[in-house]
Formats: structure tokens, C-alpha cells, sequence
């Protein structure tokens, strides 16, 4: 017996006992986030757990922007006021939003999403980057470095990037902020009252990651108090509920936890959960990069032998496919 899961499910010590007593072997999250896998119980009982790493990676950094794009120019307050019949004329102030252009994107857990919704933001608007992450991003300094090279060699202002030494650096100079960290006990309630005060009065908060690394309950109350800051949401603390007030507030743009909801990425993320169990339990090696998984998609070729991403393959001994 092998299990295909999604995030809503936790699994810990009871159902991977369960699994292991009807001689399960596999389990997959069909998900990138496997926070609602306790890893080290899976371990104990020498279950193997999958994710589906690299093909929500620009889905949901596309997300990420449109929620910025959204938040920036009070898009969804705009549609409201069309629609209920308000517009008579145009008007110098009305929904004045904020420019990206030249302005600074703040991104916190540059991994793989992280770094291409930096990308998307500064080179699509031209924006300068501050990120915070526990390992340096090379490839992403690499490309604001070449970016900006270009930018100058044209004639225009260019670019800049930096990374920053606290979180805390991140939120005091960025005018957009997004999340894209894992949650684990480090990140948890990682944006809470403290640090919302640190962040400027007009800054835009997004969070496409999980929703228990922002203190939302904190967040309501910052946004009741300070009107021009916006969010973006993607996930909340407890989905699939708000915390109470969230939903009356006009700068908070919230959507239910579609950030991976594009076809080419719901199907690889089932194609690559489907691909964990059966290559377990057809006792094929794990996959030698899990970041590289666009062989197990292609529709006119067979997948390889090979199970795509293992999060536990280290600690359980499983040996690495040589390609
Ligand atoms: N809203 C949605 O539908 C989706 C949400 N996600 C969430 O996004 C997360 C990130 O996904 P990927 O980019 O693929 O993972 P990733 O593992 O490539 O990136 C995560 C980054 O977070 C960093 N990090 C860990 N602890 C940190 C800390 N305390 N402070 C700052 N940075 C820290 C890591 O070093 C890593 O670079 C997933 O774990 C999942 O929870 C992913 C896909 C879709
Ligand atoms: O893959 C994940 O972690 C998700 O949140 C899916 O949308």
C-alpha cells in the first residue's frame, strides 16, 4: 500500500505506523511544501516521502507578482468600484497606487521561487533587490549583477542588489516584500507584530509561502491601523479560514491558495507524486537532482527509472541514480 497526499493532510507518527504495518514503503506529497510531513517519523518507520520540487517554481512566482501588481495599483478595490456603478469621470487621485519602477523589492527565502519572483521583479520593472536567506543566492546576484551591466550599457539607470545580513534589514528598506521560505520552527510567525512596525507605511506585504509565517491575527490589526500598507495573500494561518477582520479590509487582496494553480504545474506536480511511489515501489534509485526533474515530464518519452525527488533518500540509505 503507497500513498499520494496533498498539503491539506498531516501525517506524523500514527499514519506513517499505519502505513508501515500494511507494508507501505512510499508516501508522496503532491507539493513542493511537505511541512505537514513529520520527516522524522516517516524515517522511523523507513518510509520514503516525495515532494514535487521545480515545476511550481514560476507558477507561483507568477503569482507572487500578479498579487503585487494587484496590490501596487489597488486593482481589486478598482474592479469593486467599477462594477458597483461608482465611476463618473476621470479624476486625478483616483486609486493612485504605487510605482515599482526604482523602487525596492524585498524577498525573504530566495530558494527556488524566491529567486525567480526577484527575477520577475527586477527585470520586468526594473527594481532593485534586498533578499534574506540562511545561504547566498549566487546565481540570482549573478543576474542582477549582468542585468544591471546591460541596464548601463543602454543608457539607463541601472539596477542594484544586496544581500542583507538580518531579516530586519530586509524590512526596513524594501517597499514590497514577499515570503518564500519554508515553514519550519524558524520561520514560524516570522512576520509578527514587531517586525510589521518595522516595515515602512506604505510598504506592500505578499505571502505565497505558508501561512503560519505570518502572525495574521498581528497582521489585521497593522493593516486596520495603517492604511496605506497592503498585502497580497496566498495561504492563512488556519486554511481554510481568515482570521476575523481580514476579510472587511480594503488593503488586503486575498485568494485561496492558488499560487500553483496553472495546468502545465498541477499536472507535472501529479505526474511527479505519481512517479515517487510507483518508482519506489518498483525499487528504482532516486533521482541525482531533484531541482532538474523536466525529464519525468516529457509526454513522448518514458520517464526515467528513477524516483524524482526523495526529501528523506539521505537519512534512509537510498542510493542516487547515475542517469
Ligand atoms: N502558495 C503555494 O501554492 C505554494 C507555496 N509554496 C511554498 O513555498 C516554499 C518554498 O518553495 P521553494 O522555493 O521551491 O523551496 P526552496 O527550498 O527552494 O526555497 C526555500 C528557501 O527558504 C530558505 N529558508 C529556510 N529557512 C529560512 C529562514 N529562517 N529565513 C530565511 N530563509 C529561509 C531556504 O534556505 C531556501 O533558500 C515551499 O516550502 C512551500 O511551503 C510552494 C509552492 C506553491
Ligand atoms: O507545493 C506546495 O507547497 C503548494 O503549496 C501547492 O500549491
Amino acid at each position: 500500500m503507497e500513498f499520494l497526499l496533498q498539503l491539506t493532510e498531516d501525517w506524523g507518527e500514527e499514519l506513517f505506523s499505519a502505513l508501515s504495518k500494511a507494508g507501505g514503503k512510499a508516501f508522496s506529497n503532491m507539493a513542493v511544501g511537505y511541512n505537514n510531513v513529520d520527516v522524522d517519523a516517516a524515517n522511523k518507520y523507513g518510509v520514503a516521502v516525495g515532494n514535487t520540487p521545480g515545476v511550481l517554481t514560476e507558477t507561483t512566482a507568477e503569482l507572487a507578482a500578479s498579487l503585487t501588481l494587484a496590490a501596487a495599483r489597488r486593482i481589486v478595490e478598482a474592479d469593486e468600484f467599477m462594477r458597483a456603478g461608482l465611476y463618473d469621470g476621470w479624476l486625478p487621485h483616483l486609486f493612485v497606487g504605487n510605482l515599482l519602477k526604482g523602487q525596492t523589492v524585498g524577498v525573504i527565502g530566495a530558494g527556488r521561487i524566491g529567486s525567480a519572483y526577484a527575477r520577475m521583479m527586477v527585470e520586468g520593472f526594473k527594481m532593485n533587490l534586498i533578499y534574506y536567506d540562511l545561504y547566498q543566492s549566487t546565481r540570482l546576484e549573478k543576474f542582477v549583477t549582468a542585468y544591471a551591466a546591460f541596464l548601463k550599457a543602454n543608457g539607463e539607470t541601472p539596477v542594484t542588489w544586496k544581500r542583507a545580513a538580518t531579516m530586519d534589514e530586509v524590512l526596513q528598506e524594501a517597499d514590497i516584500i514577499s515570503l518564500h521560505p519554508v515553514l519550519d520552527k524558524t520561520t514560524y510567525h516570522l512576520v509578527n507584530k514587531e517586525r510589521l512596525a518595522k516595515m515602512k507605511k506604505e510598504a506592500i506585504l505578499i505571502n505565497c509561502s505558508r501561512g503560519p509565517v505570518i502572525d495574521e491575527a498581528a497582521l489585521v490589526e497593522h493593516l486596520k491601523h495603517n492604511p496605506m500598507f497592503r498585502v497580497g495573500l496566498d495561504v492563512f494561518e488556519e486554511e481554510p479560514y481568515m482570521k476575523p477582520g481580514l476579510a472587511e479590509l480594503k488593503n488586503a487582496i486575498v485568494v485561496p491558495h492558488i499560487a500553483s494553480a496553472s495546468k502545465w504545474t498541477r499536472e507535472g506536480m501529479a505526474t511527479l507524486a505519481a512517479l515517487n511511489v510507483l518508482g519506489k515501489v518498483k525499487g528504482y534509485p532516486v533521482w541525482f537532482d531533484a531541482n532538474k526533474v523536466e525529464p519525468f515530464l516529457n509526454e513522448n518519452a518514458r520517464p526515467p527509472a528513477a524516483c524524482p525527488s526523495i526529501v528523506n533518500a539521505k537519512a534512509l540509505g537510498l542510493p542516487t541514480s547515475k542517469l
